[in-house]
């Protein structure tokens, strides 16, 4: 006989599996709806990309998952909990790096780290090992003020680390890195994933997201327009292929002429193809003008990112002139 309050297994499953549940949260600032009714979940060990429009409620959002912020209605659970009202059993197991990470300056990266540790109740071999998680061993005895602004970024994420927790929220670790800096935090960053952790991302990079992100969702106007994996999002996106052609080889007229080419245009030095059958179009173009130095450019994520961000944003709100400082 089975016993009708038992919860069957694969709910179980299902459960230990989801690392943050978000069911219908609404959040309003006075007449602005900065979250206007978001359901998602973040699995365990998945590097989640949170993605949108300046104003698009991802902050709001994230801090709803924090427990920083109350929801007017929905259901938030966070690592099987509730993070509102404040929940200080989630606070050990889960790390958080925001843009204005405080530091203490007159100490130098390990003294830093090992006040953070000490705040949290963890020792000294935490800080060390949170320095190499995020490649900082060879800086630990330089003071914080002296680091460069790449060295500060990971030295946050480092204090995000340092007890350990399952869930890490990033919010653009990378910005105003250099490109080889940024290229560096995503390695520390792939580190991350590697151990198991699961980490909520925000970030304006979409070439980052589509490098480290499992899955992301992309809000606009407080709302999901879209949530996959990047991979599924360029691929069902349906955004068109550049082909650029040497200018001179073939001109708009005759480009225009082929069977499948959407547009064509002169471009700096190039006539650029917009195509969504590809392939046909460079076996025509190899036979009209050779495909020598032709180069083919396949949609990105960021693509994908502006036509859904331009065709959607303003189309949901109330107006943004009521946005006064509200908890
Ligand atoms: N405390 C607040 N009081 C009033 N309005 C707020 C408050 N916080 C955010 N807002 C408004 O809510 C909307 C969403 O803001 P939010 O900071 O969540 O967006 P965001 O996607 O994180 O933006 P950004 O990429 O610029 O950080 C914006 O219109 C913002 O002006």
């Amino acid at each position: 006989m089975t016993d009708a309050r038992a919860v069957p297994a694969e709910r179980h499953e299902a459960a230990a599996q989801t690392t943050i549940l978000i069911e219908e949260i609404r959040k309003r600032y006075g007449g602005r709806e900065a979250v206007a009714g978001v359901s998602l979940q973040v699995r365990r060990g998945e590097f989640f990309g949170l993605l949108g429009p300046n104003g698009a409620g991802k902050t709001t959002l994230v801090e709803i998952m924090e427990g920083l912020r109350e929801a007017d209605s929905g259901k938030v659970t966070v690592l099987g909990q509730s993070p509102w009202p404040r929940n200080v059993e989630l606070l050990p197991r889960m790390g958080v790096q925001t843009q204005s990470s405080a530091f203490f300056v007159r100490q130098t990266a390990r003294e830093h780290l090992n006040t953070v540790a000490a705040l949290f109740g963890v020792g000294r071999e935490a800080a060390d090992s949170a320095l190499e998680d995020v490649g900082l061993t060879g800086r630990r005895d330089v003071m914080v003020e002296n680091l460069s602004g790449g060295q500060r970024q990971r030295l946050a994420i480092a204090s995000a680390l340092v007890h350990g927790p399952e869930l890490i929220f990033l919010d653009e670790p990378t910005a105003a890195l250099d490109p080889q800096a940024r290229r560096d935090l995503w390695e520390v960053l792939r580190g991350l994933k590697r151990q198991g952790r699961t980490i909520v991302y925000t970030t304006h990079h979409l070439d980052e997201a589509e490098a480290l992100c499992d899955r992301v969702a992309i809000l606009v106007d407080g709302r999901i327009a879209a949530l996959d994996t990047p991979h599924n999002l360029v691929s069902s996106a349906g955004v068109p292929t550049r082909l650029m052609i040497p200018a001179g080889r073939l001109s708009p007229e005759e480009a225009l002429g082929i069977e499948g080419v959407d547009s064509a245009e002169l471009q700096g030095g190039s006539l650029v193809l917009e195509t969504r059958v590809s392939g046909q179009v460079l076996t025509a173009v190899d036979k009209l003008a050779g495909l020598s130095d032709v180069q083919t450019r396949t949609a990105t994520l960021e693509d994908v990112y502006l036509e859904l961000t331009g065709s959607l944003a303003g189309t949901g709100q109330d107006g943004d002139n009521d946005t006064e400082q509200q908890a």
